[in-house]
């Protein structure tokens, strides 16, 4: 899979792509990431200016139609796969695992991340991106949204966990939809706090259904909007919380 990712602060990437996950999965050629930055598609050169103030008033600046479109076109065209057009907005879609797992079935990905008050609205009329929001909360830019995706979907593709099961059984997964268990490694006890003896039993067959029930109970508890429909308690669960 290939990340076309657009933005003003490509530096800003730098560190996340040489942590450990992403950067063997780069060298493993499993994903490949580019960055572009807007202001080399600037019009004005001296000041390389790629936003201006909004028609009609209002406060900051917005990133102008133009550059924008003209380097979102030759981006798209460096490659000769399609890129799936995403643009990180607070009014996008609310990304989840489903929309993950959706995202990670793509060859090719482009994220065009905002700055100061957005894009004027003709670069969506225009190029029609997909709109994704990472949560109802506004960030400085579309870069901490861009790198929310990026390692939600890289770690979906094939060979990057190398244990696919491991991504099976997270939270949200396509394997349950529901809340993980809860996990314990060495030591057994810890200021008297011991690991279930249902763990170290070996019994497979009854730690799964340990930790099924676990789930079940833990979303009950917390996230009851991700129970199946057919499983959802017409009571109040005692572990619920109001
Ligand atoms: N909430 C978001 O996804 C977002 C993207 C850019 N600014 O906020």
């Amino acid at each position: 899979m290939r990340f076309d990712v657009v933005t003003l602060f490509p530096a800003i990437f730098d560190g996340y792509l040489t942590q450990s996950l992403l950067d063997k999965a780069i060298v493993r050629g499993l994903v490949e990431i580019q960055r572009h930055n807007l202001r080399d598609w600037a019009e004005d050169t001296p000041h390389r200016k790629v936003d201006d103030r909004p028609f009609g008033g209002g406060p900051g600046m917005l990133l102008q139609v133009e550059p924008t479109v003209t380097c979102v076109r030759d981006v798209d065209a460096m490659c000769d796969v399609p890129a799936r057009k995403i643009l990180l907005t607070p009014q996008g879609r609310r990304l989840d695992q489903r929309l993950a797992e959706d995202l990670a079935t793509s060859d090719r990905i482009m994220l065009m991340c905002g700055r100061y008050e957005g894009f004027d609205q003709r670069v969506l009329d225009i190029l029609q991106p997909e709109e994704i929001s990472i949560g109802d909360f506004v960030l400085n830019g579309g870069e901490v949204a861009a790198m929310t995706i990026i390692d939600a979907v890289v770690r979906l593709l094939p060979g990057v966990l190398g244990d696919e099961q491991s991504s099976l059984d997270d939270s949200f997964s396509r394997g349950n939809r529901m809340l993980e268990f809860p996990q314990y490694t060495r030591p057994r006890e810890f200021e008297g706090h011991t690991v279930p003896d249902v763990l170290l039993s070996g019994d497979h067959a009854a730690i799964a259904k340990w930790r099924a029930e676990q789930s079940r109970v833990k979303t009950i508890d917390r996230r009851r909007d991700l129970l199946p429909e057919n499983s959802k308690p017409n009571h109040e669960h005692p572990n619920q919380r109001s």
